[in-house]
C-alpha cells in the first residue's frame, strides 16, 4: 500500500445538490462523515499517513454563510475527534496544518485540543490541510530556510544549490520547512468529482506521485473506489521498477549483441 495518500475531497455541493440535501453545508457534513471512513479504509490498507484537503485558502472567498458554517463544521468535528475513541484505541495522530492564523479562534482552540490529544501517536497520521494552499506553504518554508542559521537550513542532499553566499540549501532542507514534516513524499494523490487539477495541493511533496482522478464525488466514495486508486498505484509503482530495472541492467545491450 502507498505510505502517504493525499485526498482532494471534492464535489460536496454538487452533492448536496444533486441528492436535493437543504444546503450546500449539508453536503460538507456528508463529506465529513466520508472522511471518517476513509481514515478507516487506510487503516484497513495500512496506509501510513492520510493527507486531506479540507479548506483551501481560496475557499475564504465563498459567501460569508457558507464560509461561517464550515467554520461551525470543522469546530464541532474537531473537538468531537479529540475525544474519539477508535481514533486513540488505533493511535491516529491529527495534525491540522496551514495558515492557521486565519481561522477564527474557536477552530484554532478546538485544532490544538486534538493536536494535543493524539500527539504521541506514531502508527497513523492524519494532516487536516485548513486553510492551505502549496504556494503558501513554499514561501513560507523559503522565508524560514532564508531567515534560519545556515547551520539548520543546510544538508547533503543532491538537489543542493548555492545561495548569493555560497550557502548550500536543499531540497531536503525544504522538505524539512513544510507543513507536511517529516511525513515522507505522498505516493498517491486521489481527487474525486471527475475535476482533473492539483488546485494548489501539496505541489511539492506529490511532484512524484502517482496522480488519480475520479469520477465519483466525494460522499459517494467507496472503498472500492479507494481500492482501485491503490491498484492503480501498484500498476504504475511495478511499471517504474521495471523501466529502471530494464535502464539500469544490460538486457538490451547484451540482446542487441546476440
Ligand atoms: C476537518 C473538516 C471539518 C472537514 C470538513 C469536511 C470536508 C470534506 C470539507 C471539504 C470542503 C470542500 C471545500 C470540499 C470541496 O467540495 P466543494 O464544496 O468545492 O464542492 P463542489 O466542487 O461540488 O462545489
Amino acid at each position: 500500500a502507498p505510505n502517504h495518500l493525499a485526498l482532494i475531497m471534492d464535489g460536496n455541493r454538487r452533492y448536496a445538490r444533486m441528492h436535493g440535501l437543504a444546503s450546500a453545508v449539508d453536503g460538507h457534513q456528508r463529506g465529513f462523515a466520508k472522511l471518517i471512513e476513509a481514515l478507516e479504509w487506510c487503516r484497513d490498507l495500512d496506509v501510513k499517513v492520510l493527507t486531506v484537503y479540507a479548506f483551501s485558502s481560496e475557499n475564504f472567498r465563498r459567501s460569508h454563510a457558507e464560509v461561517d458554517a464550515l467554520m461551525k463544521l470543522a469546530e464541532t468535528k474537531l473537538s468531537q475527534l479529540a475525544s474519539d475513541e477508535s481514533l486513540h484505541k488505533r493511535e491516529v495522530r491529527v495534525r491540522v496544518c496551514g495558515e492557521l492564523h486565519l481561522l477564527p479562534s474557536e477552530v484554532r482552540r478546538a485544532a490544538d485540543a486534538v493536536m494535543r490529544a493524539t500527539e504521541k501517536y506514531e502508527r497513523h497520521t492524519l494532516n487536516i490541510m485548513m486553510p492551505y494552499t502549496s504556494r503558501e506553504e513554499l514561501w513560507s518554508a523559503a522565508r524560514r530556510c532564508a531567515t534560519s542559521s545556515s547551520s539548520s537550513c543546510t544538508s547533503s542532499s543532491s538537489l543542493s544549490v548555492p545561495d548569493e553566499c555560497g550557502e548550500e540549501s536543499s531540497d531536503a532542507d525544504l522538505s524539512r520547512l513544510l507543513y507536511t514534516a517529516p511525513n515522507p513524499p505522498v505516493d498517491l494523490l486521489v481527487r474525486t468529482s471527475g475535476e482533473n487539477r492539483l488546485s494548489d495541493f501539496l505541489t511539492y511533496q506529490a511532484s512524484d506521485a502517482a496522480l488519480v482522478f475520479l469520477d465519483v464525488l466525494w460522499p459517494a466514495l467507496t472503498f472500492w473506489d479507494l481500492l482501485s486508486s491503490v491498484v492503480r498505484w501498484q500498476a504504475f509503482s511495478a511499471q517504474r521498477r521495471w523501466t529502471q530495472f530494464y535502464q539500469n541492467s544490460n538486457v538490451v545491450a547484451t540482446a542487441k549483441k546476440l
